[in-house]
């Protein structure tokens, strides 16, 4: 691992010197050689760990928000070493990347390793509760919301609870933690024209919060670095309120709509699906709340290739996540094709600390 770790040390500097035209990267170097040598380990500068977390932005394959990948602020929560330190640091975070609802990406990086590990998928999602046989709130939250039960925590029973912080501290228990109410932000989704659709009652959160990633920078790992950016409508629209294993409401949506939804070929699913995206991009907007069409998002995933051509880089991705879950061949991502090379620095699935 050290020579690996080594290795992976010298490209990353290679690279961030390179690319902020500075100079003395030898020096530095050989004065991470001698930190490995003495400490089995090295630290990296607030300046390598800032450009570090955008450049794994930059290579997440998988995103279609790259073009603002210089944009993120980095919180350096590096010192956190009490649970209060932790609560702190991730209730900024939420604070600053909300901003009133003009969101601003954002990444709180806690100490190299896993000292620190953080418990939830994202900062914040609502609970799941099993009833007789029925699913109340968020199916993909069943087993987290039973951890966080069997920890002390108590839900209201809703369909939209919102989950307490979940970390622990290596060598200690989970702890959980209410996030206050005043910092959860969220939207009560309206239709632009169909008055009805208010009494569905559906609502989201506006800011998207990915907890559980590992960033890996110049072969070094932070198991914990909650990032944020904001949303693609079709996220909450096309799949976390339609997919019919998450809350499956596209038939109230129909129904709500007085679409008629007796024959597949009716294309009634494709309606519904089109009115409930409205809705979600239709509320942010209205709210304030920072958010991106597919459209939209596809024009500037356009306009990042060319930006990385111009700096003769290749855009890497993964084409089964880059084109949207909805009219996916009205974006022109549909008719291009990617490399889906994984590069370093990076975001990388982590197995949950509860498995
Ligand atoms: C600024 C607005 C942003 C938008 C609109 C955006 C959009 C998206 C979307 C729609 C996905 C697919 C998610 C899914 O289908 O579940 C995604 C994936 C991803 N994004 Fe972005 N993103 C943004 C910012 C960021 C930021 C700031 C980071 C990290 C610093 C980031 C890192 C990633 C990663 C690592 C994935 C893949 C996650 C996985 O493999 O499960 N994105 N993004
Ligand atoms: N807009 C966002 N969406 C996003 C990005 C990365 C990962 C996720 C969550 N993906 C997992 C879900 C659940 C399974 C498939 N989708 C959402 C962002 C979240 C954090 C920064 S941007």
């Amino acid at each position: 691992m050290e020579i690996e770790r080594e290795q992976q040390a010298i490209a990353f500097l290679k690279q961030f010197y390179k690319e902020t035209s500075r100079v003395g990267v030898s020096e530095r170097i050989e004065e991470v050689f001698q930190e490995i040598n003495v400490k089995g380990s090295y630290t990296l500068t607030l300046d390598e760990l800032t450009y570090g977390a955008k450049l794994a932005w930059r290579n997440s394959n998988r995103c279609i928000g790259r073009l603002f990948w210089e944009r993120m602020h980095v919180f350096d929560a590096r010192g956190a070493r009490t649970k209060g330190d932790v609560i702190e640091a991730l209730k900024r975070h939420i604070m600053y990347a909300t901003n009133e609802g003009k969101i601003i990406p954002t990444i709180t990086i806690f100490p190299e390793g896993d000292v620190v590990r953080i418990w939830n998928h994202q900062l914040i999602r609502y609970a799941g509760y099993e009833k007789n046989g029925s699913v109340i709130g968020d199916p993909a939250s069943l087993e987290f919301t039973r951890l966080c039960e069997a920890l002390g925590w108590k839900g209201n029973g809703t369909d939209f609870d919102v989950l307490p912080l979940v970390f622990s501290i290596k060598g200690q228990p989970p702890v959980y933690y209410p996030i206050p109410e005043e910092l959860v932000k969220e939207v009560r989704l309206h239709h632009p024209t169909y008055k009805s659709f208010n009494d569905l009652g559906l609502k989201w959160y506006a800011v998207p919060i990915i907890a559980d990633m590992r960033l890996e920078i110049g072969g070094l790992s932070f198991f914990a670095a909650p990032f944020n950016g904001w949303y693609m409508g079709t996220e909450i629209g096309a799949r976390n309120l339609a997919d019919d294993f998450r809350y499956n409401r596209l038939e109230q949506v129909a129904d709500q709509l007085n679409i008629e939804r007796k024959k597949e070929s009716s294309l009634w699913r494709d309606e519904a699906l089109v009115e409930l995206n409205r809705a979600v991009l239709h509320s942010f907007q209205r709210d304030g709340v920072s958010i991106v069409d597919h459209h939209t998002a596809a024009k500037q995933f356009q306009q990042f290739m060319k930006n990385e051509a111009k700096q003769q880089r290749e855009v890497t991705g993964d084409w089964t996540w880059l084109i949207p879950p909805m009219s996916p061949a009205q974006t022109s991502i549909f008719h291009q094709t990617f490399h889906n090379e994984i590069k370093s620095p990076n975001f990388f699935y982590e197995d949950a600390p509860y498995q």
